[in-house]
């Protein structure tokens, strides 16, 4: 990879270049990551995959964007570097928010473990007998900050979130995040995708709040099959289920660096990525 531009910042699967003149380039990689470990077999496409979601998502949120003031930080995309085309956003750079939107409209994940321990996700109440998969009553946004390379975000309550950006901006960000989702959700559920909850993450443009970022892919989002959606365990993954079952069977020690992946698990993962694209957008990946 030489992408003779400066790095400013590098993800477990993605990377952001500085483009110049005020734009940044988001590169998604082939890399995978699973049990909070990145792989050494790449998924191929995968990058192409989520990056032409993105791209697809920023477009059809556009509507809910405007209703709320705020805009996306996709620019047209010239003179992207010939080997990740394919792959890269070119970008406005933001002054970024610093929390993570997250909107959750399932218990899952660590939503559960804070539910299980006070009955709510930080300040969020929540009704009794939720289990794990649960779909809840309604979309909650469950901010967070964001924490250092390799760390996990911390969960944050809305009084801090106001703290952090002002309470109009709070107020701001809460609405479209949640506004957001559930366009996502709905578009989702057409596919027989349940989209399970979702990070955004939000720039501004002198006053006006900027949607950055990738947006509404199984990198950012839980994807769940809608057909095997049954609250009471954890969910299968829509794209990483494959991956996640082959390292248990493998007899991984999760201390110890990640196997390689066989080329049937890479196969039928790569096509779980394109059926998502394909069934949400309605277009074939090519
Ligand atoms: N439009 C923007 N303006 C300013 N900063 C960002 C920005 C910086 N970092 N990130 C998160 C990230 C995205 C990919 C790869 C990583 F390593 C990290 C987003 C954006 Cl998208």
């Amino acid at each position: 990879m030489t992408i003779d531009l400066p790095l400013v910042a590098r993800g477990k699967v993605r990377e952001v270049y500085d483009a110049g003149e005020d734009r940044l380039l988001l590169v998604a990689s082939d890399r995978i990551s699973a049990y909070d470990h990145v792989l050494p077999t790449p998924i191929p496409d995968k990058g192409a995959v989520l990056t032409r979601l993105s791209v697809w998502w920023f477009e059809q949120l556009a509507d809910v964007l405007a209703a709320h003031g705020a805009e996306h930080h996709l620019l047209p995309p010239t003179h992207l570097p010939a080997e990740v085309a394919d792959r890269a956003m070119l970008v406005r750079r933001l002054e970024m928010a610093p929390v993570e939107c997250v909107a959750r409209g399932y218990l899952s994940g660590s939503g559960t473990v804070e539910y299980r321990r006070t009955g709510a996700i930080v300040d969020v109440e929540l009704p009794a007998g939720l289990v794990e998969g649960s779909r809840l009553p309604e979309p909650v946004f469950t901010p967070s900050t964001k924490a250092d390379v390799g760390e996990h975000d911390e969960a944050i309550s809305f009084a801090r979130t106001v703290e952090l950006v002002g309470s109009a901006r709070a107020e701001q960000l809460r609405e479209l995040t949640l506004a957001l989702y559930r366009r996502g959700h709905e578009v989702a559920q057409q596919a027989g995708i349940v989209l399970a909850d979702t990070k955004f993450e939000f720039g501004v443009s002198g006053d006006t709040l900027v949607l950055a970022d990738e947006v509404l892919t199984p990198d950012s989002s839980r994807f769940w099959p809608a057909v095997t959606w049954s609250p009471g365990a954890v969910q299968p993954s829509y794209d990483k289920q494959f991956v996640r079952d082959w390292l248990t069977s493998s007899g991984w020690d999760r201390q110890s660096p990640p196997p390689e992946l066989p080329a049937d698990v890479v196969d039928a993962t790569r096509e779980r990525y394109v059926a998502a694209y394909e069934a949400l957008t309605g277009s074939s990946f090519g």
